[in-house]
């Protein structure tokens, strides 16, 4: 069986609605899903509550080594947790760690200017491989472990990125935007995008905010030898199921391809 690998982004999480769960344990049949969380908006809140000011450079959060702490108790805690319940209402049985777990995420500091960020050196799948093939779903909340043994925050995006290079899987990021809009929000989305146009896209701002860890990261991963990524909105009914059995929704991010072909958003 192959692996899935579904960052489910922090934007809409809480507006999931449980067919989205049916469709991963509805999946785990056929192949190995393991979901990637992020967390942003209830980060920013609980930041907010203990006075700590938030500040995201290129969608990537600069965080201090006090708000490391917030951070892990957030996305560990009360985020990972949620993500738990929901699959197991949906009958699925479900695993949560992190990747400070059986070192799945071996990261070293990403650039000075972010603090407590890691940029992932080094994926340890065992213990997924072992939980998947128990028949459970892991869920992954993206904080990383350092050489001295560090806990470091890491961009979900990135994270599912590492996570599904190591494992040749396929990549969904989903979000609450239904792909990569050509000419700011609400326009039309681009079907595929290559990964020679990600560049242009970004320089030119097409491509921003929160958008620029999920292109790099779907980016790293193509370049190691994932097939290709799908970004996705979340609320898309049946759009998992839709997407793996060909129906082109969403944007595809992939090696190669014809340029940009730009189709309405609301299909
Ligand atoms: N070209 C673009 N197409 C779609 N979304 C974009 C684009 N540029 C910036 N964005 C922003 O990226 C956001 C998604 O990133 P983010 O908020 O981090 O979501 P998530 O929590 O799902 O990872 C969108 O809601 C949108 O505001
Ligand atoms: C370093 C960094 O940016 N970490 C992210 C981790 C959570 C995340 O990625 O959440 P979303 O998927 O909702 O954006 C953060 O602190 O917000």
């Amino acid at each position: 069986m192959h692996y899935v690998v579904l960052k489910v982004g922090g934007s809409m999480l809480d507006q999931l609605p449980q067919s989205f769960f049916e469709e991963v344990v509805q999946l785990s049949q056929d192949a190995y899903p393991i979901i990637v969380h992020g967390g942003g908006p209830a980060i920013t809140s609980m930041l907010q509550v203990l006075q700590h000011e938030t500040v995201f450079t290129d969608g990537v959060r600069v965080t201090t080594k006090g708000m490391v702490n917030t951070v892990e108790m957030v996305l560990s805690g009360k985020v990972n947790k949620f993500v738990v319940k929901q699959l197991q209402a949906a009958n699925g049985l479900a695993v949560g760690i992190s990747g400070v777990d059986a070192k799945l995420l071996t990261c070293r500091i990403y650039n000075e200017d972010f603090g407590y960020v890691g940029e992932v050196e080094q994926v340890d799948a065992q213990l997924l491989k072992t939980l998947c093939g128990a028949g459970y779903i892991p869920v992954v909340s993206p904080l990383g472990i350092d050489e001295g043994g560090e806990t470091l925050n890491i961009n979900g995006d990135e994270a599912a990125a590492a996570i599904a290079a190591e494992l040749s899987a396929e990549l969904f990021l989903i979000s609450d935007v239904p792909g990569i809009y050509s000419s700011g929000i609400g326009s039309s989305i681009y079907d595929a995008v290559s990964l020679e146009d990600i560049d242009a896209l970004i320089e030119s701002g097409v491509i921003a905010g929160g958008m620029i860890p999920k292109v790099k990261g779907a980016c790293r991963a193509i370049r190691k030898g994932v097939k290709r990524a799908i970004i996705l909105n979340g609320l898309e009914r049946n759009g998992l199921s839709r997407s793996l059995s060909g129906e082109s929704i969403g944007t595809t991010i992939r090696e190669k391809g014809s340029g940009i072909h730009a189709s309405n958003g609301a299909k």
